[in-house]
């Protein structure tokens, strides 16, 4: 079992030589016996998933059906609004990160997280991914100058910024913003890269680009994501999470959840049948 000081030491990165075995398959992420509640609300009921290190694990549902809720307690993201708690275990990398006393600003620059809108700050490209890596580590100019280029290339943005560093982030096209956003979570070397519909506010190139980049992005990162596109699931995870009404019906390989579900209710679901 890794330890925390471990994945830190290594940026996160996966060590390429664990994944390439189906044996030595690690998790990244062990949810036990998860509840979620909004005050008396109950939003997720006793959910049980592994996620893989290193794979894309997709949740897809009918709205409401709480993939959203759970992607935002796999980084205690949650604990921003009051009324909000979650019982049982998340166990990253062997730690349990539901136990009080965490610090949840290391946490979320460990485990990361992309929304549905794009959401630049309102400073320069360059200042969008500085701002973050300033406060987990003391670069030189030069260093962050490396940096900053280094996550722009890794969010496949860095020929269409490079000239235009000092502009505004939000003078980007949406599609450019959500780039800019993924490369502002990449900088700070995240282990985990949650997306919370990350191409649902995009035209279909700029969905494809981001698709492209979390084929890319998962040699190197574990990465979790919410979609309401059921091709989007298909064509981008390895593992595919089917939720209802807060409930996790069925979670597998992402080919056999769509070729040959288990759960009927899946079936109906994956084939339009539903509702
Ligand atoms: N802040 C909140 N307060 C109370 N209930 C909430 C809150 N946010 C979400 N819920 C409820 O929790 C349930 C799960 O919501 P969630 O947003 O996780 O669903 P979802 O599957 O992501 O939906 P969608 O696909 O529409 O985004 C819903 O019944 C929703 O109404």
């Amino acid at each position: 079992m890794f330890d925390l000081n471990q994945i830190d030491s290594q940026g996160g990165k996966v060590d390429s030589t664990i994944q390439h075995s189906e044996q030595a398959a690690i998790n990244a992420l062990e949810v036990r016996n998860l509840n979620f509640f909004y005050g008396s609300f109950q939003g997720l009921k006793d959910i049980n998933l592994d996620i893989e290190q290193g794979k894309v694990t997709a949740f897809i549902g009918p709205s409401g059906c709480g993939k959203s809720t759970l992607l935002r307690t796999l980084n205690r993201m949650y604990d921003l609004y009051p009324g909000q708690r979650a019982e049982g275990e998340i166990k990253f990398y062997g730690q349990n990160i539901l136990e009080p006393d965490q610090d949840l600003n290391l946490l979320r620059s460990r485990i990361g997280m992309v929304f549905q809108k794009p959401t630049p700050f309102p400073m320069s490209i360059y200042e969008n991914i500085a701002f973050g890596v300033r406060l987990y580590e003391r670069l030189s100019r030069s260093e962050m100058d490396e940096r900053v280029e280094w996550a722009l290339n890794k969010a496949a943005l860095w020929n269409e910024a490079k000239d235009k560093l000092n502009q505004s982030g939000l003078s980007l096209s949406g599609g450019q913003q959500q780039r800019l956003c993924i490369a502002r979570s990449v900088a700070v070397k995240p282990s985990v890269m949650l997306l919370d519909e990350p191409t649902s506010a995009l035209d279909p190139i700029s969905t494809g680009k981001i698709e492209e980049l979390i084929n890319e992005l998962k040699h190197e990162y574990t990465i979790a994501i919410v979609t309401h596109n059921m091709q989007q699931a298909a064509r981008v995870s390895d593992y595919t999470a089917y939720m209802y009404l807060g409930s996790l019906v069925e979670y597998g390989k992402t080919d056999e959840i769509f070729i040959k579900p288990k759960r009927k209710e899946t079936e109906d679901y994956i084939t339009g049948r539903f509702g």
